[in-house]
């Protein structure tokens, strides 16, 4: 991991880029295999599953009677931890229940707004690296909760190994209604313009790696997309209170995500900086993703600042999806905070409580997207449908404003349809 001490302003930009600068082969080869699941359909998502996942599939969506085998698998301790997960991401999303709005806005102009959750919504649920069935909770919780009709998971099966029981078991409790053995830019491709066996969706939720990430952006004028959500970063600011074994011990779970991941620490302290260095090469070895964390470590940094108004600035050009403020006062530094997915704050606050089972959803944007995304809530599951009443009077009052408006827009017609009911006798 490279060290870089009060770097100038001029190299921000450089330093504020990710692992995975937009790459125009995986652009190519996403819209290829885009235009082949729109031609052939199930046929090609056969050929990309043989391709891509070196399995064989016969029948896309996951009987019922695999389910249960799936169910059955998972251990008690992990049925307890989704459980408590799944009471907490419940709650939380709850809690974002919009309400109505009802509001006169002048004597007989009654305007209303009420959500509304979105009718057919599919979920993509990781399954390369590691099978993240915490991803289930945090896409059909929300989903459930919103009320959506049609809630379908696609996650892809790799070699002979049947889906993991996890993301069956999560799925089964979360309410899923069809589960398809089925991963990468064509599952998204698949959900987006539907094929024979997959149906089409309203809009597709979920993160995943940068074929992923870029089948979303790419299919996003077919189908509603939550964001871009993909490899995983995280952003670490810490100043002499913060304790270097567990500012290690966080960077260091995100770039097991995969090599594409990238962790940031930035702090006012050169001591900081070289203790976290060394808790790092101290602490991966004792972890078992070897390739992931070497890879993502490649592309990571520990950056000291001059100051604390510096590092505010530099947090807020890189947006990251994660922010982990290990401050004095953290709850005044968040206030600086403009852009990032989710901010953990603290000593006592590891990404891992947010990735797994504090509450909040993990599905956030990476890539500096934080800067006009948020993560997925509630409100990604709904719509907002406006309602207004006017009455004659309510008309009458407004009719003068349309009226200019209209005739100065050079639209006689949007007048007329004012002028017919104000100068009608009925
Ligand atoms: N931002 C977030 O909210 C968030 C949350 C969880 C996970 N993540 C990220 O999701 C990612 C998961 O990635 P993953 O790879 O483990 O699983 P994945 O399910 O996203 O991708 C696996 C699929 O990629 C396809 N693929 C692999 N190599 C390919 C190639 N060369 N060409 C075309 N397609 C190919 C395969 O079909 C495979 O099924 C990680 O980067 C992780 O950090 C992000
Ligand atoms: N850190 C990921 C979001 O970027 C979410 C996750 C799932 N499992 C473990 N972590
Ligand atoms: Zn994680």
């Amino acid at each position: 991991m490279d060290t870089y001490i009060n770097p100038p302003r001029a190299e921000w930009p450089r330093l504020t880029e990710r692992n995975i600068p937009d790459d125009p082969a995986v652009d190519k080869a996403v819209s290829g295999i885009i235009a082949d699941v729109r031609l052939r359909g199930d046929e090609a998502l056969r050929n990309m599953a043989l391709r891509f996942d070196h399995t064989e599939i016969s029948c896309f969506e996951v009987s019922e009677a695999e389910i249960a085998e799936g169910c059955a698998k998972v251990s008690d301790g992990v049925k307890a931890a989704i459980s408590l997960a799944k009471e907490n991401i419940t709650r939380f999303h709850s809690a974002q229940r919009p309400t109505d709005v009802d509001v006169m806005t002048m004597p007989g102009v009654r305007c209303v707004q009420k959500p509304v959750a979105i009718d057919r919504v599919g979920l993509y649920i990781p399954g390369g690296r590691a099978p993240l069935f915490s991803t289930v909770l945090m896409l059909a919780c929300p989903a459930r909760i919103a009320g959506c009709k049609e809630i379908i998971l696609c996650t892809p099966q790799s070699g002979n190994r049947p889906i993991a029981p996890e993301i069956l078991y999560a799925a089964a409790v979360c309410g899923i209604d069809r589960i398809y053995r089925i991963g990468g830019a064509q599952a998204i491709a698949a959900m987006a313009l539907g094929t024979e066996s997959i149906p089409k969706v309203d809009k597709i939720f979920g993160p995943g790696n940068r074929y992923v990430t870029k089948a979303k952006q790419q299919l996003s004028a077919t189908v509603a997309i939550d964001m871009p959500a993909g490899p995983s970063e995280v952003l670490v600011m810490a100043d002499d209170s913060a304790n270097p074994t567990f500012i290690a011990a966080d960077l260091l779970s995100q770039a097991e995500h995969g090599p594409d991941s990238q962790a940031i620490l930035v702090c006012t302290s050169e001591r900081i900086a070289s203790e976290t260095q060394a808790e790092i090469s101290r602490l991966s070895k004792k972890l078992s993703r070897e390739d992931s964390v070497a890879g993502s470590l490649s592309h990571s940094r520990l950056i000291v600042m001059d100051g604390r108004d510096d590092m505010i600035d530099f947090v807020n050009a890189y947006a990251p999806e994660h922010l982990i403020i290990s401050m004095k006062s953290p709850w005044t530094v968040a206030q600086e905070i403009r852009a990032a997915g989710s901010v953990f704050i603290g000593n006592y606050s590891p990404e891992s409580a947010g990735d797994y089972a504090s509450g909040t959803n993990h599905t956030l944007p990476t890539s500096a997207w934080a800067r006009a995304y948020s993560g997925v809530n509630l409100d990604s599951f709904m719509r907002k449908i406006t309602y207004q009443e006017l009455t004659r009077e309510g008309l009458g009052l407004l009719a003068p404003a349309i009226t200019a408006m209209a005739e100065a827009e050079g639209l006689d017609a949007h007048a007329l349809a004012v002028s017919v009911r104000t100068q009608s006798d009925t």
